[in-house]
């Protein structure tokens, strides 16, 4: 089974992922919850979402002159289901029957001319848009701070061109992940870009907030496999990547990748593919500890050779994920480092794993990590059900900062969750010579109001992150949820920038108000 045979989730509001894979939490975790205090609540009946003021008989008339009465939805289910995206507070405040960020309707365009005349029009029928392509934002991505149109991308679905020539792949912004590999398997290629979010986002949204996938390592992170993209503003379009790389002025591709639908909606990706592989191998490594395991990514990150696949976890993380202590030697402790290849199996990296003090554990651990690669965060929601407040942020700093910047979010974020004393899992997943980023998992049992819990702890966090040096985000991007963190990062200058260069684009300020600026 390889990514191109996973199917395309039909994401339902509320609860993460294909809602026929049903999962269970472990008997042992359960156990485990106890010692944390967790309990069950008692199940609240979820209200029912809200009705709130239709939309304009001319606004509805504008969008279905646009793309057709049949493609603009108003009814409570659709408008409720593109409600937010699925950060554990998205997920919490659906449950609690949060309304508030509930857009006036749903549009659903076929065509870069069909987004570009709903964005020239939008302004004058006062309305706000607010693009949506997988709708799996887990920053707070997906609202606006007034009266708004969500435009659902998922029509733009098609693999416009492919230059076997040049290995590049034209895809429209609302391919999801699954799909998108299919079309390329079909000609022999893949993207290689496989985030664990890959049954539900899409091409557009991979563009938009900067994706990484796991196989970072070997293929990239998402900004790097761009060559090209389509930009529908308000304004008109912009058609950037003449070439593949340029010094005619800033590379202003760069501007477009990350801007969250700011600045316009990208409506098509030129993408850098591969052949698809005809091997693949993965296999677990064991280090002593979460340092000496870092110590040998790092060489790796710096000197090569790098596989496809490069993950480290810490001891928390180990412990915690490995069902079975005995993968780790009988139980000996350590942490466990995963590597993958996409091909052939390339003994070099192996030796550098080695020499760094790593121990060979075969391929169970590894196969074990890629058949449940995409599972993980189906636990999110029966452990939410059973009482458990889980989270995940994410970061990313210089190699010289990591193990400061580790421990001070650690310790932040178990400060900050005192009265309900949380695990903090940590894991390495996204390499670069000069740095990497760090990925924390948190547990701890729900207080009463888990939503302002976790802002309390989240707050804390990004206050360690900015101190001890790393970024507010290494691939989950901006949204509402981290723009206050973001602008004091970049200071008042490059904020001024960013707004000249919105207002140039979006002089109305219709697209996604609030975001990122
Ligand atoms: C369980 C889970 C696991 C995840 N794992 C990863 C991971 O491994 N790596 C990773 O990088 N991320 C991960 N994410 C976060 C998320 O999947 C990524 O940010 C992804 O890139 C979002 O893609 P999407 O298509 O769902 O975008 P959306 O959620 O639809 O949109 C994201 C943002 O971009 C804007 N936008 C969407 N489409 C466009 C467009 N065409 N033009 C302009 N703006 C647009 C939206 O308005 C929003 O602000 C995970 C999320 C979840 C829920």
């Amino acid at each position: 089974m390889t990514e191109s045979d996973l199917p395309v989730a039909q994401l339902t509001p509320g609860r993460w992922g294909d809602p026929a894979y049903h999962v269970e939490v472990p008997a042992a975790a359960l156990e485990a919850l106890k010692h944390l205090g967790v309990h069950r609540p008692t199940p609240a009946p979820r209200p029912a979402p809200a009705e709130r003021p239709e939309l304009t008989g001319a606004q509805l008339a504008f969008l279905s002159s646009v793309v057709g009465a049949e493609h603009v939805a108003s009814d409570l289910e659709t408008r409720w289901a593109h409600t937010r995206g699925y950060s554990t507070t998205d997920l919490l405040r659906f449950r609690a029957g949060d309304t508030s960020d509930m857009p006036d309707a749903v549009v659903y365009p076929a065509s870069h001319d069909e987004v570009a005349a709903l964005l020239a029009g939008c302004a004058e029928h006062d309305l706000a848009v607010v693009p949506y392509s997988g709708g799996t934002s887990v920053v707070g991505g997906l609202a606006a701070t007034r009266r708004f149109v969500t435009v659902d991308l998922r029509r733009l679905d098609q693999l416009l061109d492919l230059d076997e020539v040049s290995r590049t792949a034209t895809l429209q912004a609302g391919v999801r992940g699954p799909a998108a590999e299919r079309l390329l398997a079909d000609r022999g290629y893949t993207l290689g870009h496989f985030p664990q979010s890959y049954e539900g986002a899409s091409i557009g949204g991979y563009a938009a907030a900067r994706s990484s996938g796991q196989s970072s390592a070997g293929y990239g992170r998402f900004d790097q496999m761009v060559v090209g993209l389509t930009l529908a503003t308000p304004r008109g379009t912009v058609e950037l990547g003449r070439a593949p790389m340029s010094a005619a002025g800033p590379d202003l591709r760069q501007l477009i990748l990350g801007s969250e639908g700011a600045f316009g909606i990208i409506t098509s990706v030129v993408v850098r593919i591969r052949p698809r592989p005809t091997e693949r191998h993965f296999e677990g490594w064991r280090f002593e500890s979460f340092d000496a395991g870092l110590t040998a990514v790092r060489r790796l990150a710096q000197d090569g050779p790098l596989p496809t696949v490069l993950r480290l976890s810490d001891e928390i993380e180990t412990a915690v994920n490995l069902a079975d202590p005995d993968v780790l030697g009988g139980g000996s402790g350590g942490v466990l480092a995963i590597i993958g290849f996409d091909g052939p199996y390339n003994q070099a990296t192996a030796d550098v794993l080695t020499a760094a003090g790593g121990e060979n554990l075969g391929e169970g651990p590894g196969e074990t990590w890629r058949t449940g690669r995409y599972r993980a965060p189906y636990l999110r929601d029966p452990l939410l059900d059973e009482g458990a407040l889980v989270e995940t942020l994410e970061t990313a700093a210089f190699w010289s900062r990591i193990p400061a910047l580790k421990t001070a979010v650690t310790e932040a974020l178990v400060g900050a969750l005192s009265a309900t004393p949380p695990l903090v899992l940590c894991h390495i997943s996204h390499v670069y010579e000069t740095g990497a980023s760090l990925y924390f998992t948190v547990v701890c049992a729900q207080s009463d109001d888990p939503v302002e819990q976790w802002r309390t702890a989240k707050y804390a966090a990004n206050q360690a992150i900015a101190d001890a040096g790393g970024t507010i985000s290494h691939h989950h991007g901006v949204g509402t949820d981290h723009r206050a963190a973001y602008h004091a990062e970049i200071g008042s200058l490059a904020v001024e920038a960013l707004r000249a260069v919105k207002h140039t684009f979006d002089p109305d300020g219709v697209l996604n108000p609030g975001i990122l600026i």
